[in-house]
């Protein structure tokens, strides 16, 4: 089955285009005020119409409220994805909400792995990042590899996306090492925070499929 690649925090038109034309399965837009890929309700709106069924999108968003989740759910994206300390219950929550639901879990160590079956019985996507550093604006972007080793501890039958640092320097390292399900990127195509570039974004997809 081929990988399923999410790339994260695109902001325009154009690099939608590019990421789509490159291969990508999933767009994720941001809504979260201190990031530097935030964007507002009516912009992540226009740009689900614009993918229009071409890829599949999600919202990633951070501990969401029942105002802003339904909010969310109205522009219609295929997935809430949640980068905060979302509990199980609230994954059911929103998932009785009508949504479906990736939940991105941060991996630092052996005990963080502990999370990951509990949390696969009910998310339909798992994403494992690398846990952020104690000082970093926000949860998830940050261009942080964690230790992949640790992964060989899970069950193998796990289904789940790879995050953390991926860039067109380790992409073929993390597909051959770790064999994840899926990848998961931000950071990695882009030339400053938050600004993706275009031929960045199709030579990490080349090497990815290739
Ligand atoms: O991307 C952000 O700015 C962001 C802000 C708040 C919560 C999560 C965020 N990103 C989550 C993602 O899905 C990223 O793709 C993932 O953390 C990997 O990022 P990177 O290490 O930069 O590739």
């Amino acid at each position: 089955m081929p990988l399923l690649i999410k790339i994260c925090g695109l902001k325009s038109a154009e690099l939608v285009d590019t990421a789509i034309e490159a291969g990508a399965d999933l767009i994720g837009f941001v809504h979260f005020a201190k990031s530097p890929r935030h964007l507002d309700l009516s912009d992540i709106g226009r740009l689900i119409k614009h993918v229009n069924g071409r890829a599949q999108t999600t919202i990633l968003t951070v501990n969401p409220d029942e105002d802003l989740l339904e909010h969310l759910l109205a522009l219609d994206p295929d997935y809430i994805q949640l980068h905060g300390q979302e509990t199980v219950e609230r994954v059911d929550h929103i998932k009785n909400m009508g949504a479906r639901v990736i939940k991105a879990l941060p991996i630092g160590d052996r005990e963080d792995l502990d999370a990951v079956p509990l949390y696969a019985a009910h998310a339909d996507l798992l994403i494992l990042d690398a846990k952020p550093p104690a000082d970093a604006a926000h949860p998830g972007g940050n261009g942080e590899v964690f230790d992949w080793t640790l992964l060989k501890a899970l069950d193998p039958s796990l289904k789940f996306m790879l995050s953390g640092g991926l860039t067109i320097d380790n992409v073929e390292q993390a597909i051959r090492d770790v064999q994840p399900f899926g990848l998961d990127l931000s950071s990695g195509v882009e030339v400053r925070k938050g600004e993706k570039d275009a031929g960045l974004i199709k030579e990490f997809m080349r090497r990815a499929r290739d």
